[in-house]
């Protein structure tokens, strides 16, 4: 297991915009994406988009569960997400704290969509299309920001 460190806010790595991978490549990445999902658990996070461990590729892992913030948040496998997008987005907004494992010790609120249609593609190559709402609709579009080169504090209320 490869061992990764998480780039704190300040490096620049989290202001790229990363690089789509290749359906050919999703294989090659196996194991880099068993470490990722690793260093996310070993930090307690929800989700882990690949540049925050210095990998400037189009992939993160939402995972979220129920906690003491959000209590009613579903309890989900951790889910590996390659070339995701957001398809469709609804108008309605919420308001609600978030965390960065880049930007540890500091919450925010953050204006996000209630609602969304989402795609990506699943390590074995399969296209995946889904609605997500409520906390998992928040993390999905947290980890998409990290593929764009922001971070939850760039459009904190
Ligand atoms: O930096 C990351 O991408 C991980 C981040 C994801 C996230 C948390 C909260 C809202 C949206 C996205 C974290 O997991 S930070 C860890 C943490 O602060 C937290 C954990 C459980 C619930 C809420 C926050
Ligand atoms: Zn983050």
């Amino acid at each position: 297991m490869e061992t990764l460190t998480i780039a704190q806010l300040g490096n620049p790595i989290l202001r790229k915009h990363a690089a789509p991978l290749s359906a050919g490549q999703y294989q090659d990445f196996a194991p880099f994406f068993k470490a990722l999902q690793h260093k996310m658990l070993e930090h307690n996070g929800v989700g882990i988009a690949a540049p925050q461990v210095n990998e400037s590729i189009r992939a993160f892992i939402v995972a979220s569960r129920p906690n003491p913030r959000y209590p009613d948040a579903p309890m989900m496998e951790p889910t590996l997400m390659l070339n995701p997008e957001i398809v469709w987005a609804s108008e309605s907004m919420e308001k609600d704290w978030e965390g960065c494992l880049s930007i540890p010790g500091i919450r925010a609120l953050v204006n996000r969509h209630s609602h969304i249609e989402v795609r990506y593609d699943t390590l074995e190559g399969k296209e995946v299309k889904t609605q997500m709402e409520g906390f998992i609709a928040r993390i999905f579009q947290h980890e998409l920001d990290h593929l764009n080169g922001l971070v939850f504090l760039d459009q904190a209320e």
